[in-house]
Parts: C-alpha cells; structure tokens; sequence
C-alpha cells in the first residue's frame, strides 16, 4: 500500500524522501507511578528491583512500537487513531525531540513542531511574539518585517480591535493557538508538523489554516497533520497513518484508511 501511495507524492514525478522513520520505537519512563499493594512480598520484590539498579515507582509506558514509513517531499500525511494511540509522541519523535529506544528516524532539513503548546511569551504583545517566533524559526528581520502584516491578517487577532498590541496572557486559548500558527505558517517549512492546531480555530480560521496546509505542501515541504476532524483530514491530506496502540495499523491514501478507520470506529 505504501508503494502505491507513494506515487501520489510529487507531481513532478520525482519522489525526494524527507522523512523515513524505520522501526521506530517510543518508551516513556515514568517516575513515581505508583507501585504494587502494599504487603510484605511486593515490598521485598521492589527492594530486590532497587537492587537492580531500577528505582521505587519506576514504569515504563511503550508508546511507540516498531512504525516504519517513508515521508515524501508534496505530502500532507495526517495521523489518525483513537486517544493515546501514540500520534503525539509519534510527532515529537520526528521532530527530534523524543529519542527513540530502538530504530531511527532521518530527515532531510529541519523539522518544525506547531504544537497547540508552542511556546510563545506570555508576557509580551502578540505583536512582539511574531517577531521572537519569526526569528526563533531563523527568518531575518528583513522577512519578518515584509510578511508581518500578512502573519498578523492571516491570525484575525485584529478582526475585533486592536489586540496584537496586548499581552498574550489576555488572548482566548484560541486567539492564541491561531497567532501560533500564523506565525508558523509564515515560513516555508521543509517539514512542518502540526499537532492538533486546527482543531482551536473557528471554521473560518480552520478553512483558512487548510488552504495555507495545501500551500506549504506546493512549496516542496512536507506536513504531518494529527487531528481527531476527519473533516480536516480528508481536507488537506493526501495520505494518511493510522496509529493503534503504537502500532502503524495502516499507511495509505487517505479515502482508503479513513474508511477503514470509520468502519473500525464507528465515528
Ligand atoms: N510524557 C509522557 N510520559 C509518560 N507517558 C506518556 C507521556 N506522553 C504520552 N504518554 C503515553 O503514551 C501513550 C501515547 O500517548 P500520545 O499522547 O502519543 O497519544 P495520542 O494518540 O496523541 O493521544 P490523543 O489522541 O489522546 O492526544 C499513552 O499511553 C500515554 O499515556
């Protein structure tokens, strides 16, 4: 399914790999979870772990097992599964973030997460967080300068008065979360990773969000997508990964593993 995906790629015909995750897997170690009943035995036996070196209430969270795929420049790839299928971890795994215990990931240029928690200044101005974001993303002041109308337009902070110029800790997690991204948006991205943004716009930023998603796609980035809107998906997705207990359940075009999934899930 993966070869016949793959010629959905590029409309040029030449299919240049931006991402190949290969045998990926994702163990998160949890400390202070809580550990056995309280009697003499589970007591002894978490002595004897200590003694191994493993500490009190240490447990491990397999989230991420064995996913293995190939990411093309032109693709919108979305992730899909039900809660803690292990789309996030998946995400912040190729953006670098996440070491895998086993298998590797490469990829061709930078890898940008937008995630609906990347970090902006709360303190400063939205107008301020544009210019940080644009240069934390490595545009010059120049690029920041020409595109900040566009970032600040694109957003619709200012739809409603003159709120670029407030503190982002007076922004609705919405207004928030579409600055986010209008800020992100405004680069061209070699690969793009959004986790869940388009969800906090209303329909008329979402609607705008998917356009500037199928852009970035034209300019020879890649973009991954996870989302629980079908909608969004099946909008702005070519291809689609679907996660189920860590495990890459299905890779193909996206009519094809949304039916499945629906059929599977009922939703
Ligand atoms: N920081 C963490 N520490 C320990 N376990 C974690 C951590 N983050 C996620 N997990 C676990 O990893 C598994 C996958 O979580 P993940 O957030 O990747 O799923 P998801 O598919 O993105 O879920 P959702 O759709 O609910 O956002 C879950 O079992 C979760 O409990």
């Amino acid at each position: 399914m993966a070869e016949d995906n793959n010629r959905l790629a590029d409309a040029s015909g030449e299919r240049i790999p931006t991402v190949i995750a290969d045998d990926v897997h994702i163990v998160y170690t949890v400390n202070g979870a809580g550990g056995g009943r309280g009697s003499a035995t589970a007591a002894l036996s978490r002595i004897v772990k200590r003694d191994k070196g493993e500490s009190r209430g240490m447990r491990k969270v397999h989230a991420v097992r064995g996913v293995s795929f190939t990411a093309y420049r032109g693709e919108a790839i979305g992730l899909i599964g039900t809660n803690g299928s292990g789309k996030s971890t998946l995400l912040r795994a190729i953006a670098g973030l996440l070491p895998p215990a086993k298998g590797r990931v490469y990829t061709n240029g930078q890898p940008s997460l937008l995630g609906v928690n990347a970090a902006l200044m709360n303190e400063l101005t939205g107008e301020r967080n544009v210019i940080l974001g644009g240069l934390a993303m490595g545009m010059s002041r120049e690029e920041i300068k020409e595109r900040y109308e566009e970032i600040v337009d694109f957003s619709g902070i200012n739809e409603k008065g003159d709120f670029i110029t407030l503190p982002m800790r007076t922004y609705s997690s919405g207004m928030a979360a579409r600055l986010r991204f209008s800020i992100a948006a405004a680069k061209d991205h070699d690969v793009l990773m959004i986790d869940e943004a388009l969800a906090t716009g209303d329909r008329k930023f979402q609607i705008r969000s998917e356009e500037r998603i199928r852009e970035l796609r034209k300019h020879a980035g890649t973009v991954f997508l996870v989302s629980h809107s079908i909608g969004s998906i099946r909008d702005t997705c070519n291809r689609v990964l679907w996660l189920e207990r860590g495990e890459l359940l299905m890779d193909g075009p996206t009519d094809e593993v949304v039916k499945a999934y629906q059929k599977e899930t009922g939703r």
